[in-house]
């Protein structure tokens, strides 16, 4: 029966945002509204309303002078900022997003060939629907997500094969990411008077992903989000984004747009580098909007500690005036209360607090 069978196949494809829009819908659906004090308004395009604020951009060219003092303010009042002269070659983050953009365009059929297994929260692959809790409000998102260190879990068969050089960017974007979140973390370890190694032996064995995300025109954007409010979860995330804007993060109660700038990468500080500084550096709540008229895309590489990892505040930065603030917590455990709970802004964190 071929009605028995087209709803077996739909039950069986997971809806993604991609072909809610191709279908041609002039609303949003239900699970995507989010509450009306969670509701963003949709991307303002107002040319006359430049930021009153903007995210800090650090230069990271040796020439340039000494960027740790940078670094540290950027740390301390953000949890943000955009790097520029960073080392990775413009060439190679234009074609990231490229070849994530040509998958997205492909056709649904070929796409679902990768689709990530729903019943494993961030397993690898195309999905759309991040939390294994049901009933949260969805994003107006879909994503593809990677696995790619260590190298045990990286398997590049199961990345698309077009266009032709999909995977050899990603390995080699994967590898350039990698050189930078060192680079970075020993700066933000230098800028706390800790061990340039400091942040990375907390972490160990660093577990890597990349994430492009895909958003597509939504029809009514004041009534959706992108991507809910959230800090993430690991250590670092650096992340680049095309030309459309719509990442926001806040600072001070306010929501501010990161401004796009074609060759910066954007560094967020993410949950366990709050825990790790005892809160000297909090990590950054983020979220993305969506518009009515264009696809927005962009890719984040998270660099996350190994599930075994004991995670607690560093002893130097404890003392009489700055009590430790956070319990110790295996990130493994960090990892599936997030997972199940969702983020919520910053309460996975907040769950760990110690009540001086
Ligand atoms: O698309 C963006 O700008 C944000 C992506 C993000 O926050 C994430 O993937 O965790
Ligand atoms: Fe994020």
């Amino acid at each position: 029966m071929p009605h028995c069978a087209s709803f077996l196949s739909s039950m069986a494809q997971p809806n993604r945002v991609q072909t809610l829009v191709d279908s041609g819908l002039a609303v949003v659906p239900p699970q995507y509204i989010q509450a009306p004090d969670h509701r963003a308004g949709g991307l303002r395009h107002d040319a006359a309303a430049a930021p009153p604020i903007a995210v800090p951009v650090i230069d990271l060219d040796p020439q340039s002078g000494d960027p740790i003092l940078d670094i540290r303010r950027a740390c301390k009042d953000w949890g943000v900022f955009q790097v520029i002269n960073h080392g990775v070659p413009i060439s190679l983050l234009e074609e990231m997003k490229r070849v994530g953009l040509a998958f997205f365009r492909s056709p649904t059929e070929a796409k679902l060939r990768y689709a990530c297994d729903p019943r494993f929260p961030a397993s690898e692959g195309y999905g759309s629907k991040m939390l294994s809790k049901d009933g949260g409000v969805l994003d107006w998102r879909d994503y593809f997500d990677h696995h790619t260190l260590p190298e045990s879990r990286c398997n590049p068969n199961r990345w698309p094969d077009y266009p032709d050089n999909y995977r050899h960017v990603v390995g080699e974007y994967s590898n350039s990411m990698k050189a930078l979140a060192q680079k970075l973390l020993r700066m933000i370890s230098i800028s706390l008077g800790l061990a340039p190694s400091y942040i990375e032996d907390v972490i160990g064995e660093v577990y890597q992903n990349i994430t492009i995300s895909y958003y597509p025109p939504c029809p009514q954007p004041e009534l959706a989000l992108g991507l809910q409010t959230h800090s993430d979860i690991g250590a670092i995330s650096l992340l680049i984004q095309d030309d459309v804007g719509g990442l926001e993060v806040l600072k001070d109660g306010e929501w501010v747009l990161v401004q796009p700038l074609s060759d910066a990468i954007i560094v967020l500080l993410s949950d366990q580098t709050e825990i790790i500084t005892n809160g000297e550096y909090a990590s950054a709540e983020h979220r993305a909007l969506v518009n009515a008229k264009q696809v927005r895309l962009s890719v984040a590489t998270f660099y996350d500690p190994s599930k075994t990892r004991v995670i607690s505040p560093a002893a130097e930065l404890i003392t009489d005036r700055s009590p430790q603030k956070y319990r110790s917590v295996v990130y493994g455990d960090y990892l599936s209360s997030w997972y199940g709970k969702g983020p919520e802004g910053k309460r996975n964190l907040d769950a760990l607090l110690i009540h001086q």
